[in-house]
């Protein structure tokens, strides 16, 4: 498991590409047959893919989190962003399609992954430190509150399916959903904003191998950007915006965690207003 420690926004303008990179891009979430995890200190959240390939790939834990489960202090959600396959959560089967939501609750101790067929699952894992245990969850992929957000004349029209939220499944911290962008529109999150209150991480995914995300990052006076592939993750800490263009069409998966779980608590920047 690495571990990413939290960054100050003054280092931003100390940092180069490669720098920006290894502190807020995780890239290697996906590796057939393995769990790849990443602990981020920005509200401890663990970011984690599983890929089933020849076989059922169990959820280990991992020696920082100091538990006898990965879930025994914790919550998450995942979304499985490749082929069919199921999530088998003590004893409990759920087939997760592409684009489906499993949030599993504190407590649950035997969870183990597989894919249908040739065609990998690629399980995304986003987990926060949770306080009492809510149930085990499946929402398949589109049966979220959906919201239709932007146009297509500022190539921004997306349609935003929420999961976990205050008005869907019950978490402790996590609020989770999957956006897609229709074809031809490109830009996420704008007008962009930062929520002081909640962390966030995007998972771009859905995205042509040879395309690529300009995600923008920073606080808004002082952005920067990260050049991001497919089925790769950004870190976005609370005074971080987090939006970006495509040069094709893609969905995310973003998830949040922190103080507390309203959408709408976001501090919209004008465009005009970034520097
Ligand atoms: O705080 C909320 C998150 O940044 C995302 O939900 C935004 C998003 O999916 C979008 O505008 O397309
Ligand atoms: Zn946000």
């Amino acid at each position: 498991m690495d571990v990413l420690y939290s960054t100050n926004p003054s280092e931003i303008p100390t940092l180069d590409a490669a720098a920006l990179r290894s502190r807020f891009l995780v890239d290697d979430l996906f590796i057939d047959g393995q769990v790849r995890a990443v602990y981020s200190h920005q509200d401890r959240v663990v970011l984690a893919g599983a890929t089933p390939a020849g076989g059922p790939l169990p959820l280990p834990t991992f020696p920082e989190l100091r538990s006898d489960t990965f879930f025994e202090r914790r919550e998450g959600g995942i979304i499985n962003v490749g082929g069919a396959g199921t999530v088998t959560v003590d004893g409990e089967t759920y087939a997760l399609k592409h684009g489906s939501c499993l949030y599993v609750g504190r407590g649950a101790r035997e969870v183990v992954f597989t894919s249908d067929g040739e065609d990998a699952a690629r399980f995304y894992i986003f987990s926060a430190p949770a306080h009492t245990a809510f149930p085990t969850t499946l929402v398949e992929a589109g049966n979220g509150t959906v919201r239709e957000l932007g146009d297509a004349e500022t190539s921004n029209r997306r349609t935003l399916n929420q999961y976990i939220h205050e008005n869907g499944v019950k978490s402790c911290q996590i609020v989770m959903g999957v956006t897609t962008l229709h074809t031809g529109s490109m830009w996420n999150t704008m007008p962009a904003h930062t929520h002081d209150r909640r962390m966030e991480a995007y998972l771009y995914f859905d995205l042509p191998e040879d395309a690529r995300v300009v995600h923008l990052m920073g606080e808004p006076e002082e952005t920067r950007h990260l050049m991001v592939g497919n089925q790769t993750a950004v870190i976005s800490p609370s005074w971080s915006i987090h939006s970006g263009v495509g040069s094709a069409s893609y969905s995310f998966v973003w998830a949040m965690a922190g103080e507390n779980q309203s959408f709408d608590d976001m501090d919209a920047v004008a465009i005009t207003e970034l520097r």
